[in-house]
């Protein structure tokens, strides 16, 4: 397992036996995960498998119930560096109720960099046009958020998320919904952040283009972490034992060698189903 051996200090950011429970139940069990400094991680496992509870957990939006979690080698409730972090939820909408032009949303990722109540300066209006830039949305930027597609919306949430100009970016599942041709700007710019030496921590079912830029993967099962390893090709991921609770016992020798590239359990299969309704 590489994430155990990492010392969890030389981290971006580093999980050490986490376990989480939400509504009373446990739903991260014993997770060790320390993600190298510009390591492009791509998170995946079927639904309910604890990917987007992993990744809250690790911006601080979960408590833990045992465990520790460090960003930048500092424990979470000090001194955690936030303004080096981004973060894009998953499915989230940009249009608050609110009318916000697309600006301004995009705006208020430079709140963590500036004090309160000051007008932005001269960094931050060109941080913002450069994020806008990225994700193609300056001819937009006096639209209303709420008058976008959901993709666009998407884009000005990691246009916020850009604005900070993070060096630890987390995106829950951004592909989600996106067609094609948007999946690919996405990859584009996730591609310049990376060259940038950002840190980038990905959920995604499929990579699709963002496949090239991913250094390692981690599958989720239930809870646990099921595989860290090489990248998985999307049909490994999914077919091999992602939506298979159950481990396959082979006589040995009837099996032709998997290769390197098999995964590795790394944890007790559990049988339990998930029971999200
Ligand atoms: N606030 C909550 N209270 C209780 N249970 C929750 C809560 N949030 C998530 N869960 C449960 O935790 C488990 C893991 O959910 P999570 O959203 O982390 O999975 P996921 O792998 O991200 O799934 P998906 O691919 O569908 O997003 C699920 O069984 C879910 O029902």
């Amino acid at each position: 397992m590489t994430s155990a051996s990492a010392p969890v200090t030389d981290a971006a950011v580093a999980v050490r036996d986490g376990s989480v429970a939400l509504g009373g139940r446990p739903i991260l069990r014993g997770i060790d995960l320390a993600v190298r400094d510009g390591e492009f991680l791509a998170l995946m496992g079927a639904n309910g498998s604890g990917k987007s509870t992993l990744v809250r957990t690790l911006v601080g939006l979960n408590p833990l119930t045992t465990g520790e979690v460090r960003l930048f080698g500092a424990p979470l409730d000090r001194h955690a560096a936030w303004q080096r972090v981004g973060y894009v939820p998953q499915r989230a909408s940009a249009a608050s109720g609110v009318p916000s032009s697309v600006w301004e949303v995009v705006a208020s990722g430079r709140l963590t960099r500036r004090r309160l109540l000051r007008p932005l300066s001269r960094a931050d209006r060109s941080a913002v046009e450069r994020a806008l830039d990225v994700v193609g949305l300056r001819d937009r930027r006096r639209e209303s958020v709420g008058d976008l597609s959901g993709g666009q919306q998407q884009r000005v949430l990691i246009a916020r998320a850009l604005a900070g100009e993070p060096d630890l970016f987390f995106l829950d599942e951004p592909t989600a919904g996106v067609d094609l041709p948007n999946q690919q700007i996405l990859a584009d710019t996730l591609g310049h952040l990376k060259d940038d030496g950002a840190t980038i921590v990905l959920v995604a079912h499929e990579l699709g283009p963002l496949a090239p830029l991913v250094d390692r993967c981690v599958v989720m099962r239930d809870g646990r972490i099921a595989y860290d390893g090489p990248p998985l090709a999307d049909h490994e991921v999914h077919s091999s034992w992602l939506a298979e609770p159950h481990t396959h016992h082979h006589h040995p020798g009837s099996e032709p060698s998997t290769g390197d590239r098999s995964p590795q359990i790394s944890a007790p299969v559990d049988t339990t189903e998930d029971e999200r309704p």
